[in-house]
Parts: C-alpha cells; structure tokens; sequence
C-alpha cells in the first residue's frame, strides 16, 4: 500500500511548522517534509515529531538572497563559502530533528559554467552528511516556476550523480517538475530508480491535489510499487484553498491499482 509525506512548505502553510506536523498526522501522512525550516527551534520541530511518530524526510538548504530572486547557492562560481555554510546549516538542522535527506538547491546559474562548482559542493555536503546516515537529493525544476534554475533535466541530475562520487548522493524525482520538462515518467521511473532518493507529486499543470490534471499518479503509484518503491511519497502541491477539505486523495490513492502484467513489461498471449 502506498505511503504519502506531507510538504509542510506547501501544505498548512498557514500554520507553525509543529503545528502543521500535527494536522499532518490527524490527516493521516505516514511522515512529513519540509523546505526552509530554519526559523522554528529544532527542539520543537522534534518534539512534534516525536510526538506524532512521523519521520522529517528532507528540508532544504537556503536559497541565499530571496529578495534578489536567488534560488540556492551550490553551483554559483564564487560563492562556494556561503554554498558550505548553508549546507552546514541544513545538515546540523536535518541532525537535530533526525531528517533522513537534505535537498541542495543549485541556483540560478543558466549560461554559466556552474557544473564544476556543483559537483564540488555535492562532494563536500555528501561527506559533510554521510556520518550521520543523511542523503543529499538535487532536484531539477521546470523553467515556469523556477526561471534560470540550474538543474533542468534528469539527465543532468544523472551525469552530475555519477560523477560526484558520493555514495549518499540521489535524486529527488519531482513527478510535477519531470512531467512539464521531460515527460514519459513510467519510463523515466524504471530507468533512474536505483538513483532515486524521493519522489514527490503534484497535478500537473497547476499543481493542485495530486488528483486531476495530465498524469494519473493512480497508474505513477501502480509503477512505483511494481519496482518495489516502498518509502513515502511526498504530496508537493499547493492547495487551492485549506489542506483539509482536498485531501479525499489520500484514502483513494492508498490502494492505488496494480498494473497489469501487460503494464509490467511481462509478455501477455494476445
Ligand atoms: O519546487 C519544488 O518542487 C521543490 O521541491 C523545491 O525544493 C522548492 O522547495
Ligand atoms: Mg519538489
């Protein structure tokens, strides 16, 4: 049976982060995540943790200067310092709460030659947080909602995993984000999952509940079973008004279809 976590950056956005953990548990997420935490105590984000039983999956590193429209800092040529600290933030927070992954946001670095400064960075946040048994996830975007965002495609996520060298490095496979840039998610699933870290979903185009829209995760959630996915998948989308009320998902994709042995690969007599 499938498991879902609940974005606190999107989901009961309008309450505190321990709060929000709460409602997420009534609501009945088997765990949660979240994107820049770093505002709310880590002792509180735990105790609601502990609390509710529910695991924190990842939270993000800082995007940098908001205001100025930056969105991470790790493939920036010349800002390897701030790139560090930030990751040092997010793995002292992710240790503090016991968060099992961090997200390292790249940047906005299209035209710029920004993939050595990347593989570095990832090199020194996957030593930085294999100690404590902390992965680090890289996300490609799609170029509506993050303009100039370095890491595109899930190509590039791959070439960049590949050749960082970090054991604990894995991608975070955005079905909303993958769907708008690349498409032909089924495929892309069964190729990339023995690098895949966390997947996330959303309605593709308007990231709604995960429920309408172009891709029937009815089928996503069907394939991911049949390749043995067993974590929790992270619901990444922005309700059109309270959580609550447009959860009715959650039970119905729970027991989410099997594919057919025809949708398995498996050969069928015709
Ligand atoms: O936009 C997304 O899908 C993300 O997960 C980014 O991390 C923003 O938090
Ligand atoms: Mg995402």
């Amino acid at each position: 049976m499938a498991k879902f976590s609940a974005n606190l950056g999107l989901l009961w956005r309008e309450l505190a982060l321990p709060d929000a953990i709460r409602a997420a548990a009534r609501a009945g997420f088997d765990a949660v995540e979240c994107h820049w935490p770093y505002d709310v105590p880590a002792d509180q984000v735990r105790a609601a943790l502990c609390e509710t039983g529910l695991a924190m999956l990842s939270l993000n590193t800082v995007r940098g200067d908001v205001e100025q429209g930056e969105t991470g800092l790790a493939a920036l040529p010349g800002r390897e310092t701030e790139a560090r600290s930030a990751i040092d933030q997010a793995v002292d927070y992710a240790r503090a709460v016991g968060a099992h992954s961090v997200h390292v946001m790249a940047g906005n670095a299209e035209g710029v030659d920004a993939r050595q400064t990347f593989l570095s960075n990832l090199a020194y946040a996957g030593d930085r947080a294999a100690p404590y048994g902390i992965s680090i996830l890289i996300e490609p975007l799609n170029r509506f909602d993050w303009p100039s965002y370095f890491l595109r495609t899930t190509d590039q996520a791959s070439e960049i995993i590949a050749n960082t060298g970090a054991s604990n490095l894995r991608l975070m496979f955005d079905c909303y984000h993958v769907q708008i840039t690349e498409g032909d998610l089924t495929r892309r699933l069964r190729a990339l999952m023995p690098i895949i870290g966390h997947v996330q979903i959303a309605a593709v185009p308007d990231r709604g509940a995960p429920d309408h829209g172009e891709v029937d995760y009815r089928h996503i959630l069907a394939v991911l079973e049949s390749l043995g996915y067993e974590r929790p998948i992270g619901a990444e989308y922005r309700p059109a008004g309270p959580t609550q009320p447009e959860l009715g998902w959650l039970d119905a994709f729970r027991g989410a279809s099997r594919l057919s042995a025809d949708e398995r690969g498996v050969p069928v007599k015709r």
